[in-house]
């Protein structure tokens, strides 16, 4: 069956439809991971998206629930050069085509996804509609154009737990604030011992506060940070009573609570090979990004925030710290999953943040 991708610049990209049929609409990105499709397919920041993936091959290892980083895909459509239809590994329960299928996802596969990306890379982020039915692309253009805009979308209710879920573990206990969090920020603070208790993004500073944790981290989660109202007021609260912890869109949520600013980021950064310099040790990091988002470096000062670490492709921010209050973030993936390991040093030093202040 043929499928298409019609971008809202009036370019087609036809292919092979893989997954489910249909049709579905979303704001078109790119990931340049060579591996970690399950994660990238589970991970809930990309709800609202159709992801196409710059690695010419992509399922060659199949699909396994226990790399899944939520408890499904939200994307809204997948984008391959090449699927393998027949998988190997010992971990492998089925094919990504199947997952896509049960998932509801459309896969569109032979595409040439680098000159797609290049598109992407030159124009800047647009909408799309991916659809399996192509014979008239006129209207799938047409309707690429009418999407709504994304910055006006709440992804966060779609995504999130909507009950307080408790991870038991160790001390310390650490809050998790979910705005789409990927299940492996929970398993990294697990294995350094800590009970992790979940709670859902409009949840009430006093409802935190209750739970006396030791910490506070905020998630990772889908869409623009400025729709994320109450976990800006909640942060905003709990700033100063708790150390705070910000990943992705939890850094981009604490940096508005504190006064600095968000802008959107022409393509984003997507993939698991992004070097990152922490300042404080000159060390580079290759790290795991999924952001489109960023915080405006000159207004870190007037809130009172120190730039921590720098993104090494375009200058962006990836971290901040607070000058004098216990609150730490990154823009980034210190959890992996996908990606490299080798940025969780950062939840050590979140323990020992929270070890500081005498938790
Ligand atoms: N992974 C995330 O948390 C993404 C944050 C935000 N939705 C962005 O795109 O910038």
């Amino acid at each position: 069956m043929q499928a298409v991708l019609a971008l809202e610049d009036g370019t087609l990209y036809y292919g092979r439809a893989f997954g489910a049929g249909g049709e579905n609409w979303g704001e078109v990105v790119f990931n340049t991971g060579m591996t970690g499709y399950e994660g990238v397919l589970t991970d809930p920041s990309y709800c609202g998206q159709i992801v196409v993936m710059t690695y010419p091959l992509v399922g060659n290892y199949g699909i396994n629930s226990e790399d899944f980083e939520s408890r499904g895909s939200f994307v809204r459509g997948f984008v391959v050069r090449e699927v393998c239809d027949r998988p190997s590994n010992w971990k492998a329960a089925g094919t990504l085509a199947e997952f896509l299928a049960n998932e509801g996802v459309i896969g569109l596969a032979g595409v040439d996804t680098r000159a797609l990306t290049r598109r992407l890379r030159t124009k800047g982020t647009m909408r799309g509609i991916i659809s399996t039915k192509t014979s008239d692309p006129e209207t799938l253009i047409e309707k690429a154009r009418s999407c709504p805009d994304f910055s006006a979308q709440d992804f966060i209710p779609t995504v999130a737990t909507k009950e307080i879920v408790r991870y038991d573990g160790g001390d310390p206990v650490v809050a998790l604030i979910d705005l789409g969090a990927k299940q492996n920020i929970v398993r990294c603070l697990q294995r350094r011992g800590c009970t992790v208790v979940v709670f859902p993004p409009d949840s009430l500073p006093a409802d935190i506060l209750a739970l006396d944790p030791a910490g506070v981290v905020i998630s990772n989660g889908p869409g623009d940070p400025v729709r994320a109202v109450s976990a800006i007021a909640a942060v905003r609260e709990l700033a100063g009573k708790k150390p705070l912890f910000g990943i992705c869109l939890g850094h981009q949520v604490l940096a508005l609570a504190l006064g600095a600013r968000t802008y959107k980021l022409k393509f984003g950064h997507r993939g698991s090979n992004h070097p990152v310099k922490d300042l404080a040790t000159g060390k580079v990091y290759i790290s795991s990004h999924n952001h489109g988002f960023s915080v405006a470096e000159e207004s870190l000062g007037p809130a009172g925030l120190v730039i921590t670490h720098r993104s090494l492709n375009d200058g962006t921010v990836e971290g901040f710290r607070h000058r004098e209050l216990p609150v730490m973030a990154v823009q980034y993936h210190p959890e992996a999953g996908p990606g490299p390991h080798d940025s969780e040093y950062l939840f050590d030093e979140f323990l020992e943040l929270i070890g500081r202040e005498g938790n």
